[in-house]
């Protein structure tokens, strides 16, 4: 195992977990659906926490672990998870009222987001996290860039498609369009992007106030 290996594993292994972050894992991992590790939960938190949010939106919630990591960091925002699924949002609902989240304050909408963000209003989030299907996830992100307020922050998940992005030889028409995604936020004056090699790739864009 390499230096690297061994300090993920390390970090991955200090990370406390509630039990409905515990029970959201083992639902996503039997679901076959891909999940956060310890890890990117925990820096969720901190990216919520630091960043002030009080309004949140989730694109793709399955049974609430990334959701209720973001609750962590930031326990009095409003979250709005869209999923295809009306019962992952039941368990994220039911999620994020065990971690002590006010009913009031979370908002579940089921349907495709590319139906649903369009309703949103612009300029309005200060936290988007786009973890949905990555065969959208360019349009989901247009849409995040539209809905986030200035100052305020996107986090894509898988953003480097499990690797595929950084190897050339990879031309799919998904994989294709993250490179090309990657490339275009780092040079775009107006928004401060990071692309962190941890899970499938943690892409983090701040939409610089003026
Ligand atoms: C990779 S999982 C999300 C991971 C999750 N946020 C976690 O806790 O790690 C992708 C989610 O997006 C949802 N999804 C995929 N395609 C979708 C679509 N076209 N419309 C709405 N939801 C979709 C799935 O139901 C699934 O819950």
């Amino acid at each position: 195992m390499s230096e690297l290996e061994k300090s993920r594993r390390f970090v991955d292994e200090q990370v406390v977990e509630t039990a409905e972050q515990l029970i959201a894992r083992r639902f996503a991992l039997e679901s076959g659906l891909p999940t956060i590790s310890p890890t990117l939960g925990a820096h969720l938190a901190f990216v919520a926490a630091a960043s002030g949010a009080e309004r949140i939106i989730e694109i793709g919630s399955t049974g609430g672990l990334t959701t209720t990591w973001l609750q962590r960091g930031a326990p009095t925002a409003t979250i709005t998870c869209i999923d295809a699924e009306s019962e992952y949002l039941a368990d994220t609902r039911q999620a994020l009222i065990a971690a002590g989240h006010a009913p009031a304050r979370i908002r579940c909408i089921t349907g495709d987001p590319l139906a649903v963000l369009p309703r949103m209003s612009e300029n309005s989030y200060d936290l988007v996290l786009v973890a949905a299907d990555l065969a959208h996830a360019a349009a989901h992100l247009t849409h995040a860039l539209r809905i986030v307020r200035a100052g305020g922050s996107i986090v894509a998940l898988n953003a480097l498609n499990g690797g595929r992005v950084a190897d050339p030889a990879r031309r799919d028409p998904v994989t294709a369009s993250l490179r090309a995604l990657v490339r275009e936020f780092q040079r775009q004056p107006d928004l401060v992007a990071s692309v962190l090699p941890i899970d499938g790739g943690l892409l983090q864009i701040t939409a610089v106030a003026h």
